[in-house]
């Protein structure tokens, strides 16, 4: 683990880090806070996953979530969203490669020797933070932007128990029904669209939903709409009888002036699952 940097926040500490990964076969960067709690013991933990063009720079410089977590006493963890690196695939669009990671774990060819994402995620950067910051795994909850709302929620759902919140601005709620996954899950994950739909949160929902409580917001301006579906999560959500809120915010576009607006009451969910 190598220190990039590292800032006083709020009290707290701001670093960015860098670590090699076994599962996407590069080295990754991340970006944690650490609240000031973290000095006397470990703290709960929150993941931040971003959405496509992001690296972990986006969040961690324009979400303003560092002051809510210092009021919480939580951490929060801003991933870079695929792998890095001069001989890791890449496209020229910036919805695939890198950037674009999707969250899964690619199979096909030129994608698959790097582009594990889902297991970066679940498995390589809880493993390294638990062992080199203090923080309680125990008590973990997930977030994310549009494509990484979509990682949030497919990987709370998938793994039952591990998260005790999940939360997602704007998230890609329909992949398999949508060009925002189409064609990213057929470049990854290949033809059989059977291999997809583990990888979409509408279909998750419909199919088992989460063991707790789930807040979505959505701006009504989002000029993406057509491509998130937020409707199709929305109906799953009460079909299933889900716990939680989905909230369509009037005017509200995809920027991070959306997700900053919403920030605390995202954090502030999150810090009454991890201390309930
Ligand atoms: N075509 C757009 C789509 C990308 C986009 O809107 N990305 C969102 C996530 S899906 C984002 O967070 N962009 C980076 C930022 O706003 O800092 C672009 O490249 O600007």
């Amino acid at each position: 683990m190598q220190t990039v940097s590292e800032m006083r926040s709020y009290g707290g500490t701001q670093g960015v880090y860098t670590h090699a990964s076994d599962a996407c076969a590069c080295d990754m960067t991340f970006a944690l806070f650490l609240p000031e709690e973290a000095a006397d013991a470990p703290v709960p933990i929150l993941w931040y996953l971003s959405g496509l063009t992001c690296t972990h720079d986006n969040a961690m410089t324009k979400a303003g979530a560092q002051a809510w977590c210092a009021e919480q006493g939580i951490a929060i963890c801003f991933p870079d969203t695929s792998p890095r690196g001069d001989d890791v695939a890449d496209d020229e669009a910036y919805d695939l490669g890198k950037g674009a990671g999707f969250y899964v774990n690619a199979t096909q060819d030129p994608w698959a020797k790097n582009f594990r994402m889902w297991d970066y995620i679940t498995k390589d950067l809880p493993k390294a933070v638990g062992e080199h910051f203090a923080v309680d795994l125990d008590r973990q909850s997930i977030c994310g932007h549009s494509m990484g709302g979509h990682g949030a929620l497919t990987m709370a759902m998938s793994y039952p128990g591990r998260f005790r919140s999940v939360s997602a601005f704007a998230p890609i709620a329909h992949p398999t029904q949508s060009d925002w996954g189409k064609k990213q899950f057929g470049a990854y994950l290949g033809d059989d669209t059977s291999k997809w739909a583990p990888h979409d949160s509408t279909l998750l929902m419909r199919d088992k939903g989460f063991d707790g409580p789930v807040l979505i917001d959505q701006g009504s301006s989002d000029n993406f709409l057509e491509l998130l579906k937020p409707e199709a999560l929305a109906e799953a959500m009460a079909a299933r009888r889900q716990e939680g809120q989905f909230r369509m915010q009037k005017g509200y576009d995809h920027s991070y002036f959306f997700i900053s607006t919403f920030m605390e009451d995202h954090v502030t969910f999150h810090a009454e699952a991890l201390y309930g």
